[in-house]
């Protein structure tokens, strides 16, 4: 892939960086920096060469149009603290405001345009659309750094379609988190276990029939599992479901039985009356999770045995918490299964985390990132490149 070195003396060039600084927020605070930090020796490397930094990103799912709590304000502030400069915040992504904040920047400064997700434009399955606002986004700046690794899997305006219009290059954490993913990507050494969770479920079960083929076994938790109980023929009460994929899960199931692979399921579940920290709350076989109740994390005798199914494991990938650690209540599972990797790890295994909750519950829950051989700022990209999927995002910046 191209680099930064590749483009040249940047002293004075306005430089459009896209970042990854979709953070966990509670409220206006932010819960977890991690991607923003990651951000740093990139955005940092560009305004000691005296660039205008123009940052572009976005921030959770809008619709399509401004929308006050997907608001990138708490970020220019933390990015601004953590860089030791002000780092201006325009109030739209590609208007008045943003050529107005980019036209008032001094070599070596660092600019953030608004969330890039209020513009309709960037998410569109429509080229001509994309192409439009690349087009506006292109004309703030002279090159392009894309650092966002978290995004490299979305074919959208500012990961993918900018990169065409200007001079391109992956920026210093893209180019880190590829190589240390390429460990996994070739040759895996064996036995080769995949931990999946979250709740991006559509998302990420797609990922999972390429796994097949590459992986030894597949642990199953979080917001993932009912799909898989679903496919069982077992009820799932309210929990998270994705109804219209169970017919592919139980391909899935039988590909694995196929292929040879483990598909290891919770065998107990913690289900709640409701989605809250404080809700009522007890154990469950996980083929009898009571109608009204939805699981909210998988249960003790789960954590076990997905620790146990870890501990002889030589390579790792996890991807989704395995229940709403957020909420004490229901952090006992991403707990027992970073913990399961952790010990796998001092026992010589390769191990990624990744994914910006996942890495952010790692740290929640007080667990030193040197437990883990890599903990990786993207959690559907990362799970792209290992099963082995061509990204827009890198494609693009191949040299
Ligand atoms: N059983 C569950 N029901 C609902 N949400 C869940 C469940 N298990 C985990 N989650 C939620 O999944 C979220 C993270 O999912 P995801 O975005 O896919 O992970 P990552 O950001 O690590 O890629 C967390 O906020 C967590 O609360
Ligand atoms: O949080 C992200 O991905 P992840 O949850 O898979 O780690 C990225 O910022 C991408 O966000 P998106 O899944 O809304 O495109």
């Amino acid at each position: 892939m191209k680099t930064i070195d590749s483009l040249g003396d940047l002293r004075g060039k306005r430089v459009l960086v896209r970042s990854d600084f979709n953070v966990p927020l509670d409220g206006t605070t932010i819960t977890d920096d991690g991607r923003i930090r990651a951000a740093l020796p990139t955005l940092s490397r560009l305004a000691d060469a005296g660039a205008r930094v123009v940052v572009t990103a976005h921030l959770g799912r809008p619709k399509g149009s401004p929308d006050p709590q997907y608001s990138l304000a708490p970020v220019a502030a933390r990015l601004g603290e953590l860089l030791g400069q002000d780092v201006a915040l325009a109030e739209d992504v590609t208007g008045d405001s943003a050529r107005s904040v980019v036209d008032g920047l001094a070599d070596g400064q660092v600019a953030l345009l608004e969330n890039v997700r209020f513009d309709a434009r960037e998410t569109s399955k429509a080229d001509a659309e994309r192409e439009e606002l690349a087009r506006e986004l292109a004309e703030l700046a002279d090159a392009f750094v894309s650092d966002g690794f978290g995004v490299v899997h979305r074919k959208q305006a500012s990961v993918y379609d900018v990169a065409a219009l200007l001079p391109a290059a992956a920026g210093d954490l893209v180019l880190k988190e590829v190589e240390s993913l390429s460990r996994a990507t070739t040759d895996p050494e064996r036995p080769y276990a995949v931990v999946l969770g979250g709740s991006k479920v559509s998302d990420k079960l797609g990922v999972i029939e390429n796994l097949l083929t590459k992986a030894d076994r597949l642990l199953i938790g979080g917001g993932m599992v009912f799909t898989f109980l679903a496919a069982q023929g077992h009820s799932v009460g309210s929990s998270l479901l994705e109804a219209d994929q169970v017919e592919a899960v139980k391909g899935y199931l039988a590909q694995a039985e196929q292929n040879g692979v483990e598909i290891v399921l919770p065998t107990d579940i913690v289900a709640a009356d409701s989605f809250a920290a404080d809700a009522p709350h007890r154990t469950v076989p996980a083929d009898a999770i009571p109608d009204g109740t939805m699981g909210l994390d998988i249960g003790p005798e789960s954590g076990a045995l997905f620790a146990g199914k870890l501990a002889d494991a030589k390579t790792i990938a996890w991807n989704g918490p395995m229940g709403v650690f957020e909420f004490d209540a229901f952090a006992a599972g991403t707990r027992a299964v970073a913990q399961g990797i952790v010990d796998a790890t001092a026992a010589g295994a390769f191990s990624i985390v990744g994914g910006g909750d996942s890495a952010a519950a790692v740290r929640a829950l007080g667990f030193d990132e040197a437990g883990f051989s890599h903990i990786s700022t993207g959690g559907g990209a990362s799970l792209e490149l290992l099963e082995g999927k061509e990204l827009p995002g890198l494609a693009v910046l191949e040299d």
